[in-house]
């Protein structure tokens, strides 16, 4: 059957704030309901803006479920989500019902990276138990043997999931002496695995075993949901460390906090949790993790591209063609 004619100014509804220039774009454009609260939609919230629209434009914060695709009104023809992971949505529901899902892959890249290195450096340096010291006003000042972290340069960086985030890590930890191992769903072509100097490993089991530092960068899917489980933290090092800058559902967390607890590994450095916004307050009390607010992609520039593309991916669909960024099956 052929589409239906898509409107030329599509009723859309924003569940968060967005940056100013993006809002202002988008009131010239469509008819948009802009977030006035700026809060995560509830599921009454989100039932009733899938009824009342042509484009959705959520955020990681809103959980697009079967049950909410099933209450979307005919009108709604494509989610356009402001984000790179889209494990918040149900994909295949929406597929059946034939709402089309974009994502803004690219823009967050640099910046993911830049903190996943930043806590690459920062938790075996212990960098935010020296900033606690520091505010605590009990610092006794230099000394040869307190404190001691572990050096970063010459030691094994073991990369889970070697996409866009992956590759940006894999660069940028070289440079800092560290050895590049990954696990991947495909073989990276020979040329960029000379480039990077980086090993492949079929296995993530020894990958984690082996590795100094491993690093998650995998998109959370069936596949990857608790991937890093029990028996894989235990196989790591006792000197190892966890990074995680993807979905905190790509790991036990509560293995995770087990294994800090009882230093069966080092350290780990989490911007992402298993339930957010709620943070496990057993991992709240432990020293050896060094937790971010799920801030990686934050920074003006990021958000300001992010928000571009989802205007240009709704401007797409409703001339008729394919949002550029569309998420097609096998999206992972
Ligand atoms: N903390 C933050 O603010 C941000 C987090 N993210 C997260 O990072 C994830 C990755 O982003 P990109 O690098 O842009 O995605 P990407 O699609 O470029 O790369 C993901 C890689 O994971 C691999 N992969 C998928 N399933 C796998 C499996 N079962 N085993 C091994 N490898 C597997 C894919 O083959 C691909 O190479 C996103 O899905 C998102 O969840 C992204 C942006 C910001
Ligand atoms: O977590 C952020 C994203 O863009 O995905």
């Amino acid at each position: 059957m052929p589409d239906s004619p898509r409107p030329k100014r599509p009723r859309v509804i924003v569940t968060r704030q967005l940056m100013p220039h993006v809002e202002a774009r988008m009131a010239e454009l469509f008819e948009v309901v802009l977030s006035a609260r700026d809060h995560a939609f509830s599921e009454g919230e989100l039932k009733a803006a899938v009824q009342d629209c042509d484009v959705l434009v959520p955020t990681v914060t809103d959980r697009i479920d079967a049950d909410i695709i099933a209450a979307a009104g005919e009108r709604l023809k494509l989610i356009a989500n402001f984000g790179a992971g889209v494990d918040h949505i149900d994909l295949a529901a929406a597929r059946a019902k034939g709402i089309m899902v974009s994502n803004t892959p690219s823009v967050f890249t640099e910046d993911t990276a830049d903190m996943t290195m930043a806590l690459i450096l920062s938790v075996p340096r212990r960098l935010a138990e020296g900033e606690k010291l520091m505010r605590s006003g009990t610092w006794e000042g230099w000394a040869p043997s307190t404190m001691l972290g572990r050096r970063v340069g010459g030691k094994l960086l073991g990369i889970i999931g070697m996409g866009r985030i992956g590759l940006a890590v894999a660069r940028r930890a070289r440079a800092f002496g560290l050895s590049i191992h990954y696990h991947n769903r495909k073989r990276l072509p020979a040329a960029i695995e000379e480039e990077l100097g980086a090993n492949y490993h079929a296995s993530v089991d020894t990958l984690m075993r082996i590795s100094d530092v491993v690093t998650i960068h995998c998109p959370h899917t069936g596949e990857t949901h608790e991937m890093v489980n029990a028996a894989r933290i235990a196989a790591m090092k006792p000197t190892a460390y966890l990074i995680n800058t993807a979905r905190g559902e790509i790991v036990d967390e509560k293995a995770l906090i087990a294994a800090l607890k009882s230093k069966r590994i080092a350290g780990a450095g989490l911007d992402v949790y298993a339930q957010e916004p709620k943070v496990d307050p057993e991992l709240l009390a432990l020293d050896n993790a060094v937790l971010l607010p799920h801030l990686a992609s934050a920074t003006i520039e990021g958000r300001e591209a992010s928000g571009d593309k989802v205007v240009a991916n709704i401007r797409a669909w409703s001339d008729g063609h394919r949002p550029p960024d569309q998420v097609l099956e096998g999206w992972a």
